[in-house]
């Protein structure tokens, strides 16, 4: 495709290098580095405390290194869609969107509907775009809800493309519009209250369908659906809406239903399962060079955003510089000061920004376009093979064979994928529909990927629950980069889980995914020695797969000022000691540098310390499980689990929504390290109080530092106080307990060790 001349380039690459932050940042390390040398200093005599103190902080400043290297220089792309859409429609290439669900009653269908309907409303040639649903959850809700989206799109489509609406998924628009509507004109009005009127009629539908068993009689077009269970069922494949007088760049994109097939004798690889499965079937029907995954609650809040990518795509020098096209996750109905710590806004600003300044952003599951062809293995152009793996996708040389061998048995597939990997863009010309339908039932089916590359070397990669994080980095690992688009209004929205078990679940998932990476043989390390991947973007591939690893030296840090009251010893300098300097410096420096961060971004002081005590509290009790989940699995005692997260439904009479930022419990174990830390910290300030400890050896006893300490960590863990105090949605009595057996242990196991 001609570029446009390069006087007006499509995008911009901005530098946001900031040398007074990186000054800050590198007084933190050097006093990081003082404090060790000063415990290495002073190592006799202090024995065990003084030791696991020292392991402790090596930890942290190895983190601070990775951190430190990870933001060094930020990077931000601007993107100018306006000088794109001077093009001619015909040079828009096609692209094939995906859309996954996988439970109905965790991911009400009324979310992904609204997520589709946003998709197919995208300012781009509707002829163009194919959207491609996969559920999971077999559910004949969930395809009876996009049957009513596709029918209401008719209206939908056109009147957010004539109105310019910014917000194309209708369940964020309308409550939003209400009140402006009125002072529009006339003709405006009269269009907005009629497709209001259907969209409120598609409301009622759905939500009358999911009151019942069964959402309408499984006969008919639904009859695939009688008696199915979804753990084992056949492919079903419902083509919604098709391109019937083939190009009509203003009409409706085509929708598809996939449900594919499930049997208890195959593992389904979640999410990365039903991504591959999507890749073959529009790779049948549509084959489109590139390839936009959404997660089914994460709406397009920015319609152009398909412009914005194709200025990347197409705008790069070389296509080595941009393999995929990354969009922030960013949430709305985000509750006022981020009481939960997730929506992750500071963490994507600057540690999200400098990783975009190496090889490019983290593949993050949604939101993102890809090349079809890097999907399919193939390496940048001017690549050796330095694997031991065969590079796939070399143009002029591709060996049919090789080709059958890495995709399967499919013929039709076959020759797809060498369309696309050619970098052709026509899709295989299937004789009629019901020649796709076979093809299609076939590469969707459980089987198909016995004996392929699938998982392993093409399409999404299994083995992890952060398929994510193992996907984007084999593609670094070839020597791709990444580009970041952070277009305004935000690309897309999500939901993010409330504070509670969900989020918590959430977070152990990911903790777990990360940290099987770590240990897999697809693993960074390997990736540098043995691929093309960057030595600075392995140490940030590294500083996101050790999340599960911080937990542990940050409890035991966290125990550390409960240890030394108890037995009336201490692991920090004294007040009169000037090495105290250190470790107070570090303290105030590294809080208000962060807080700075915040400001930065425009957040208050209370985001900060939410972000603060939530990311202790999810280290605590979300990480701390990850490391017990690989650990069991590398044992063979169990395998890692993708629990899909419960997204809160903004449906009208769905029941009541609470979200007023309360962090709440369950019987869940991920509770039992946080209740236990906060009952140790309390029994230890407790008996220093009381006078019940042992008398300090010569003069060496606790001193303020280590109270300040023991403080800040109830600080930190104030919701598990208020837990324990509340009756009403507090911590439950089981956890309470466990908990306690674990604090007295600890007290008891202390004492013995100060007595010995
Ligand atoms: O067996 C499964 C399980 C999940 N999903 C889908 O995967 C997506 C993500 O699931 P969700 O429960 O929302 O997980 P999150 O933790 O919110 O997802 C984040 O983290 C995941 C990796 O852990 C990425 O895959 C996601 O893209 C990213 O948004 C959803 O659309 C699900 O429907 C499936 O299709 N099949
Ligand atoms: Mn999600």
């Amino acid at each position: 495709m001609a570029r446009l001349a390069s006087s007006s380039p499509l995008y911009e690459k901005v530098s946001l290098k900031n040398d007074g932050k990186r000054a800050v940042e590198f007084f933190i390390l050097l006093l990081l580095a003082s404090l060790l040398v000063y415990r290495l200093l002073n190592l006799d005599g202090c024995g065990f405390v003084w030791a696991v103190a020292m392991a402790c902080e090596s930890w942290f400043t190895f983190i601070w290194i990775l951190t430190f290297s990870t933001k060094w220089n930020p990077i931000a792309y601007r993107t100018y869609p306006h000088l794109l859409s001077l093009r001619e429609e015909r040079e828009f290439p096609p692209i094939d969107m995906f859309v996954t669900t996988a439970d109905p009653a965790l991911e009400p269908p009324f979310i992904t509907v609204n997520t589709v309907l946003s998709l197919l409303a995208l300012d781009y040639p509707a002829d163009k775009l194919a959207c491609y649903v996969s559920d999971d959850g077999c559910s004949p809700l969930t395809y009876y809800s996009l049957r009513e989206a596709s029918e209401f799109a008719k209206s939908w489509v056109p009147f957010s493309k004539k109105y310019r609406v910014q917000t194309r998924a209708p369940f964020r628009y309308f409550p939003d519009q209400d009140s402006k509507v009125e002072s529009s004109s006339e003709e405006f009005r009269r269009a907005y209250h009629a497709v209001k009127e259907e969209y409120e009629k598609m409301c009622q539908k759905i939500a009358a369908a999911g009151q019942k068993t069964s959402p309408c009689d499984l006969t008919g077009d639904f009859a695939e659906f009688s008696n199915i269970d979804r753990r084992d069922h056949p492919t079903i494949i419902k083509i919604i809406r098709e391109d019937k007088d083939g190009c009509d760049p203003d009409g409706i994109p085509r929708l598809v239903y996939i449900s594919r097939e499930k049997s208890p004798k195959y593992h389904h690889n979640y999410k990365a399962g039903a991504m591959n499965v999507l890749t073959r079937v529009s790779g049948l029907l549509t084959n489109a060079p590139y390839m936009l995954n959404v997660d089914c609650d994460m709406f397009a809040n920015n319609p152009q955003i398909v412009l914005h990518a194709l200025c990347l795509f197409l705008g790069t020098e070389s296509e080595v510089d941009c393999a995929f096209v990354q969009c922030p996750q960013k949430f709305y109905d985000g509750l006022e000061d981020d009481p939960f710590g997730n929506q992750m806004v500071v963490l994507y600003e600057f540690m999200g920004r400098g990783i975009v300044g190496l090889q490019g952003p983290f593949y993050g599951g949604t939101g993102c376009f890809h090349r079809r062809k890097v999907i399919y293995g193939a390496w940048p152009d001017d690549s050796c093979n330095r694997t031991s793996l065969k590079p796939i996708g070399k143009g002029k040389d591709m060996d049919m064979e090789e080709l059958v061998k890495g995709f399967g048995s499919s013929k039709e597939l076959v020759r797809s994928a060498s369309y696309a990997l050619e970098g052709r863009m026509e899709p295989v010309s299937l004789k009629g529909l019901s020649a796709f339908f076979e093809a299609a039932h076939q590469v969707a089916s459980c089987a198909y990927e016995d004996d392929t590359e699938w998982g392993k070397e093409i399409g999404w990669m299994y083995g992890s629950t952060t398929e994510d994080v193992l996907t984007g980095l084999n593609i670094h690992r070839k020597g791709w980069r990444s580009v970041y688009s952070t277009p305004d209004p935000p690309a897309f929205l999500g939901c993010a889980p409330n504070g509670g078990p969900a989020a918590m679940t959430q977070m152990k998932r990911w903790a777990t995914g990360l940290l099987e990476i770590l240990v897999s043989r697809k693993s960074p390390v390997y990736a540098t020695l043995f691929g093309k991947l960057q030595f600075r973007m392995c140490l940030a591939y590294v500083w996101l797969l050790v999340w599960a690893l911080r937990s542990i030296p940050e409890i035991t840090y966290a125990l550390l000022p409960a240890y030394c009251i108890i037995t009336n010893s201490h692991f920090l300098p004294k007040v009169n000691e000037p090495a105290m300097v250190i470790p107070t410096l570090i303290f105030v420096t590294y809080n208000i540098f962060t807080l700075f961060e915040y400001f930065q971004v425009g957040l208050s002081v209370r985001a900060w310390w939410n972000n603060h005590r939530m990311q202790r509290v999810t280290s605590a009790c979300a990480w701390s499980f990850g490391v017990l989940g690989v650990v069991l699995k590398i044992l063979g005692v169990s395998q890692t689990v993708f629990e899909v997260t419960r997204k809160d439904s903004s449906a009208p009479g769905e029941g009541e929504k609470v979200p007023d930022g309360k962090f709440t419990f369950d019987n869940s174990p991920l509770f039992i390290p946080g209740t236990t830390l906060v009952l140790v910290e309390l029994t230890a300030l407790v008996m220093m109080v009381l006078g019940l400890r042992p008398q300090a050896h010569g003069g060496s006893g606790t001193g303020i530092g280590e109270v300040i300490c023991a403080v800040w960590v109830l600080l930190c863990f104030s919701i598990f106080v208020r837990g324990l105090l509340e009756k009403k949605g507090g911590i439950p009595l089981p956890t309470v307990f466990k908990s306690a057996a674990l604090a007295t242990l600890f007290v008891h196991f202390s004492i013995f060790t100060s007595r010995a």
